[in-house]
């Protein structure tokens, strides 16, 4: 394991992402400058911890003896359409030394991988991707958008509404920690690709003073009853210019219904003080727009794929979400050189709440490669324009519009962490 974590880029000494140009694309955190690489003891000390997690597989591409690639699987779930939880393995911390890229250590790490999250029984496999043009060639697509919005506070006056009857209250590190993971389970429930935190995802919520950035601050808000149902953190980053002083920078929010979600926002988009509002890392459809007087002051700043997802077991996936219309799609998947057995004709049946996926000899209405179900899985892209782009092939009228419908979910999925 610690010479696993000297193939990694994060802990050989360059910077977790490459390019710069990636960075971003990687999360919304301040990213790591360069640093030394990890010393023995540190890689000694997450050897330990990783190897006492049951849920971290790693796997590791060796040269003459020495490791010089690495990649691991996490097991937990995600929130499907119809608020069900897929067993998902969520592919990380991936590395191959400069001098052994290209030979395929990873293509092959990738494939191994694959067979052990089937056997473990997870049909669904997931990443963050550093650079656009690696995972779709084995099989992933984007699932989720991540949205960076800004606001000016003077133009940020809300529509009027019906007073609160709850409460807000600023809490410390501690507090929020208690807070966190109830209200997550509540929005996930929800909020189609909102993911299962990991052990310690909480406790990284942290009070501490972090360079410039600031010391997370966190808002909690109650209902008349004195229960928390909304929570957010955010930063009052220190600037020594004038024109980047006053930002607000929202890191996250969560609220389980519109007036929690109102109150806190309304609390953030105008603190004294401050002149600009920055969101990171937020859905691309965010309701707050709606309660602007002008909607136009919200501007989306920058947007990127977030989580990328890969159907490992087709049928399974397919039957484990629910879907908005009742009706039979027979489909064909042909591309699948990594999954083999998804590769055949593929009836979906759903009446109401159940959904079943078999094989038949049916004739296909549609054939779709593997790659464009992990996009329309969750609901988030469009099945039209999939298939203007070619990645679905329709063989009867009308059946991309059946298909749309069938996937579409009410809101954008969307994952409020990553891994
Ligand atoms: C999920 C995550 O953890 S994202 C983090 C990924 N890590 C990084 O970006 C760190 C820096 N990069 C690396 O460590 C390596 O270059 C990796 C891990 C991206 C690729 O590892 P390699 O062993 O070189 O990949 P491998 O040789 O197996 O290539 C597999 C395929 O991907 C392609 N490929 C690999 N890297 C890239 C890239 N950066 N851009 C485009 N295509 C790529 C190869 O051409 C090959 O294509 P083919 O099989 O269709 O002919």
């Amino acid at each position: 394991m610690s010479a696993y974590y000297r193939a990694l880029p994060f802990a050989s000494g360059l910077p977790q992402w490459e390019p710069a140009d990636a960075a971003w694309h990687g999360g919304p955190e301040p990213w790591p400058p360069p640093r030394a690489p990890a010393t023995v003891e540190q890689r000694e000390a997450w050897a330990a911890a990783d190897t006492a997690n049951p849920f971290f597989h790693p796997i590791a591409a060796f040269a003459d003896g020495a490791c010089v690639g690495a990649s691991a699987t996490i097991s937990f779930d995600v929130t499907v359409p119809g608020g069900g939880k897929v067993k998902m393995a969520g592919v990380t911390a991936t590395g191959v030394i400069a001098t052994h890229r290209r030979r395929g250590c990873l293509r092959r790490m990738m494939q191994a991988m694959f067979d052990a999250a089937l056997a473990r029984g997870e049909p669904l496999a997931m990443l963050s991707a550093s650079e656009g043009g690696i995972y779709g060639r084995f099989g992933f697509s984007p699932a989720t958008y991540r949205t960076r919005w800004e606001l000016n506070r003077h133009e940020a006056a809300l529509l009027p509404a019906a007073p609160d009857p709850g409460s807000l209250e600023l809490v410390d590190a501690a507090q929020a920690k208690q807070v966190w993971p109830v209200v997550h389970a509540e929005v996930r429930a929800h909020r189609v690709g909102e993911l299962t935190p990991l052990p310690g995802h909480w406790d990284r919520l942290s009070g501490g003073v972090d360079g410039t950035d600031g010391p997370l601050r966190h808002l909690v808000h109650r209902d008349r009853h004195g229960d928390v149902d909304g929570v957010a953190a955010f930063r009052l980053p220190w600037s020594s210019t004038a024109a980047d002083a006053g930002t607000l920078v929202v890191e996250a929010l969560e609220a389980t219904n519109p007036v929690a979600y109102r109150a806190l926002w309304s609390l953030l988009i105008d603190f004294d003080l401050t002149r600009t509002v920055v969101a990171p890392a937020r859905p691309r459809e965010e309701p707050l727009r709606w309660m602007l007087a002008s909607p136009r002051a919200m501007r989306i700043t920058r947007q990127s794929d977030n989580l990328w997802a890969r159907l490992l077991d087709v049928p399974v996936a397919l039957a484990q979400r629910s879907y908005d219309t009742d009706g039979e799609l027979a489909f064909t998947v042909d591309d699948d050189r990594m999954c083999p057995a998804n590769n055949r004709t593929w009836l979906l049946r759903v009446d109401g709440a159940s959904a079943t996926c078999t094989a038949t000899d049916k004739e296909a209405d549609l054939a779709i490669s593997v790659a464009a179900l992990g996009s329309l899985y969750f609901g988030g892209m469009s099945a039209h324009d999939l298939a203007y782009a070619g990645r679905i092939t329709p063989y009867t009228d009308g059946v991309i519009g059946r298909l749309a419908r069938m996937f579409r979910i009410d809101s954008e999925p969307h994952n409020s962490f990553g891994f």
